[in-house]
C-alpha cells in the first residue's frame, strides 16, 4: 500500500490531488530552450525532439532531464459489457494475457525490454481470482456490470478506482519512476472508450467506433448499437465525467485517470498510449485541466477515436505505426525517441566549447574570437560517464549478482561461456601479468569426484560451527557441482611474468588479487547474461591439483559452478537464512584516519 489511506470512496484524497497539480515550470522551459539553442545545430532542428527536451524541463521543473527509471503501469480490468459480442475475442483473454505478461512473452514485454522499461502488471477488476507472481492486486470487483442494462459501476466503485490510480502512482514515484508510461488490458475495453469519447465529446458513436481487436463490419455495427444502447439506458452526465466513468467506463481506465493526476501532481511525466489511454488522461483533463501539461503522446493508433482524443489532449502524436493493440505498446515504442531528447542537452557541445562560429545573422551566438575568462577549476568532460542505462546495467549487475547453488540442466551456450570467459580475461591484473588460467570441466564423473571431495570438507568444518550457525550449516548446498553443466577451476600461476612483475616486490600475493578481479569480472558478466555462478571453497587445494592435474606451483584458487537457475534471490542466501546480516556502509567508512568516522557531504573533494 502507499502512504494514502483507502477513505473508501470519499472523494477527499481525489481533491486533495488535483489540488497539488500547478502549472508546467515556465522558467525551467525558457532555460532549456536557451540550452538547446547553444548546441551545435542550426536554431530548432531538431524540431519535436528539441519540444520534448522543453516540455519535459517544464513538468520536472528542473533542466537536468531523466526519464529512467521509466515504469510502464499496465492496469487490467474486464467489461461486462463483453455479453453483448462487441470484441473479436472471448472476456477469458483478459486474464490469459496477464499470465502472458508476467511470464514475459507479451508484446509489450519484447517492447520494454527493448526501451529499457519496467512494468507493472495491475490488477483493477479482472475476473477471476488470480494469484501469480508479480501481479499486483487492486481489485474493485470481478469486471463492471454490463452497461447496457444499467452502469458498468457505481459512482463510489468509479472514484475508489481513481484513488487507487492515484496510490499506484504514488507508489511508483515513490520507488524512483521518472516516468509513468499507461498501459491497459481488457477485453471490450475500446467499446467502454469509444462511450466515454462520445459522450465527453459530444461526438456521434459511429465516428468514434472503430474495429478494436479485429472485429468485422456487421460486428462494428452491432458495436455502435450497443454503445448507444447503454448511453440511452445510463444518460451519462457530459460535465461530470465521474459519472461517465462510472456509468459507461471499466476499472482499468478509471485507475488510468488515477495514475495521470498523481503523476501531473508529483511533477511526473506520464507517456500516453493508445486509444484507451488517452481516453482516461482526457478524464483526467476534464477532472483538472493542468493535468493535460505532464501528458506526452506517444502514437496514434488506427482506432478512429484515438486521434480525436489525441486532438482534444493537445496531443502531437510522436509515431503513426497503424498500431492497434494497447498494452503500452505504443508508449514503449516511443521511450527511445524521449530518452534520446533528455540526452540532447546532456551530451551535445555548444557552439562555444567546439569553436564553432555562429549564424551570420547573429541569432545563434558562436564562438567568440576572444578567449573567454576560465574558471580555476576546468570542467569535469561529460563524455566520460556512461549513458544512464549503461550505467544502470552496471549497477544491476552489482546488486542483483548472487552466489547460486542450484542449477538447472540446460546447457550454456557456448557464445555467452566465451563471454563471460573473456569478462574474465579483461580483469585487471597487477603489472598486466593476467596470472589466470580456466579449466573447464564437463565431465561427469569429474564433477561428481568434485562434488565428493567438497563434500568430505563441508563435513569436516561443520564441526567448528555452534548454535543457530551449527543448525543452518547443514542446510547449506553443495549439491550444485554436480547440476550445473561447467565447474570452473580459476587458477593462480605466481610465476607469471617473471619474478620482477610490477608492482609486486612488496606485496607477493597481489597475483592472487589479480585471479580473484578476474572472477568477479566473470561473475558480474554471468548476472547480465542471466547464468548463476556459485563460487565453492571447501576443499583441499591438494587434491584438485591431483584430480585436475595442476603442477605444484599453480594454486587452484577457486571452484566456480556455473549454469541456468531457477531463481536469484532478492537477497543473498546467507542473510535469508539468517547466517549473517549486510553491515551498514557507513560503520565501515573512516574519514582520513582508522577510526574517525566519515560523512557524506553534498560534494566531496570541494575546496574548503
Ligand atoms: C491477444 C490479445 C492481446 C491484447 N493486448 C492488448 N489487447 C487490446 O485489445 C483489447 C481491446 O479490444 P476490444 O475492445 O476489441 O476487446 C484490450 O484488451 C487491449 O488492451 C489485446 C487483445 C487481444 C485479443
Ligand atoms: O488504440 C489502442 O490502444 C487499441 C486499439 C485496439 C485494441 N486495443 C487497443
Amino acid at each position: 500500500m502507499g502512504g494514502y489511506p483507502t477513505k473508501g470512496g470519499s472523494i477527499l484524497q481525489l481533491f486533495s490531488v488535483i489540488r497539488r497539480i500547478s502549472e508546467a515550470n515556465r522558467s525551467a522551459q525558457r532555460q532549456m530552450e536557451r540550452q538547446l539553442n547553444s548546441l551545435t545545430k542550426p536554431l530548432g532542428s531538431l524540431g519535436d525532439v528539441e519540444d520534448l527536451a522543453i516540455q519535459l524541463a517544464g513538468m520536472t521543473g528542473s533542466t537536468e532531464l531523466t526519464i529512467d527509471p521509466a515504469m510502464v503501469l499496465l492496469l487490467a480490468a474486464d467489461h461486462g459489457v463483453t455479453a453483448e459480442g462487441v470484441s473479436a475475442f472471448p472476456a477469458d483473454v483478459t486474464q490469459q494475457m496477464v499470465q502472458n505478461f508476467l511470464s514475459q512473452g507479451a508484446a509489450i514485454n519484447v517492447l520494454s525490454r527493448a526501451s529499457l522499461a519496467r512494468v507493472q502488471v495491475i490488477d483493477m477488476g479482472i475476473n477471476a481470482d488470480l494469484s501469480i507472481p508479480g501481479l499486483i492486486s487492486r481489485k474493485i470487483r470481478m469486471g463492471t456490470s454490463n452497461m447496457t442494462k444499467g452502469p458498468a459501476m457505481s459512482y463510489d466503485e468509479a472514484i475508489r478506482a481513481i484513488e487507487t490510480g492515484i496510490e499506484i502512482a504514488h507508489d511508483a514515484v515513490t520507488q524512483g519512476a521518472k516516468l509513468l508510461a499507461l498501459g491497459e488490458m481488457g477485453i471490450g475495453n475500446t467499446t467502454a472508450s469509444s462511450a466515454i469519447l462520445a459522450v465527453l465529446g459530444q461526438i456521434p458513436v459511429e465516428d468514434v467506433v472503430g474495429v478494436g481487436t479485429g472485429i468485422r463490419d456487421n460486428v462494428r455495427e452491432r458495436k455502435i448499437f450497443v454503445i448507444e444502447k447503454a448511453i440511452a439506458v445510463n444518460q451519462p452526465n457530459a460535465f461530470d465525467p465521474i459519472d461517465i466513468l462510472s456509468k459507461v467506463g471499466g476499472f482499468e481506465i478509471a485507475g488510468l485517470t488515477g495514475i495521470v493526476l498523481e503523476a501531473a501532481a508529483s511533477r511526473v511525466p506520464v507517456l500516453v498510449d493508445g486509444f484507451i489511454t488517452a481516453v482516461a488522461a482526457l478524464i483526467a483533463t476534464k477532472l483538472a485541466p493542468l493535468s493535460a501539461q505532464y501528458l506526452i503522446g506517444s502514437h496514434e493508433s488506427v482506432e478512429p477515436g484515438h486521434k480525436i482524443v489525441n486532438r482534444l489532449l493537445g496531443i502531437r502524436p510522436l509515431l503513426r505505426l497503424h498500431l492497434r493493440l494497447g498494452e503500452g505498446s505504443g508508449a514503449a515504442l516511443a521511450l527511445p525517441i524521449l530518452r534520446t531528447a533528455t540526452l540532447i542537452p546532456k551530451e551535445m557541445s555548444t557552439f562555444e566549447s567546439a569553436q564553432i562560429s555562429g549564424a551570420l545573422d547573429g541569432s545563434v551566438q558562436g564562438a567568440s574570437a576572444e578567449p573567454q575568462s576560465v574558471s580555476s577549476v576546468p570542467p569535469v568532460p561529460k563524455r566520460h560517464e556512461f549513458q544512464s542505462f549503461y550505467k544502470e546495467g552496471v549497477y544491476k549487475a552489482i546488486y542483483e549478482r548472487r552466489d547460486i547453488r542450484s542449477f538447472l540442466k540446460h546447457p550454456i551456450e557456448e557464445e555467452k561461456l566465451r563471454r563471460i570467459l573473456d569478462a574474465a580475461h579483461h580483469a585487471p591484473s597487477v603489472g598486466f601479468m593476467q596470472p589466470w588460467n580456466f579449466i573447464l570441466v564437463q565431465s561427469d564423473s569429474i564433477k561428481q569426484q568434485l562434488h565428493d571431495m567438497v563434500s568430505k570438507e563441508v563435513q569436516i568444518a561443520g564441526n567448528y560451527f555452534e548454535g543457530h550457525r551449527a543448525e543452518l550449516y547443514p542446510k547449506l548446498k553443495v549439491q550444485g557441482i554436480v547440476e550445473a553443466p561447467i565447474t570452473l577451476c580459476v587458477t593462480n600461476d605466481p610465476t607469471r611474468d617473471g619474478t620482477h612483475v610490477l608492482g609486486r616486490n612488496t606485496i607477493p600475493e597481489t597475483d592472487v588479487y589479480s585471479v580473484v578481479c578476474a572472477i568477479e569480472n566473470l561473475w558480474l558478466a554471468a548476472r547480465a547474461e542471466g547464468l548463476g555462478v556459485g563460487w565453492v571453497s571447501f576443499y583441499k587445494k591438494e587434491d584438485v591439483r591431483q584430480l585436475l592435474g595442476i603442477p605444484a606451483h599453480i594454486d587452484p584458487v577457486a571452484l566456480l559452478s556455473i549454469g541456468y537457475t531457477a531463481a536469484f534471490q532478492n537477497k543473498p542466501i546467507l542473510e535469508s537464512v539468517g547466517w549473517g546480516r549486510r553491515q551498514s556502509l557507513e560503520d565501515l567508512l573512516f574519514s582520513d584516519a582508522w577510526g574517525m568516522p566519515f560523512t557524506f557531504q553534498r560534494k566531496i573533494g570541494a575546496a574548503e
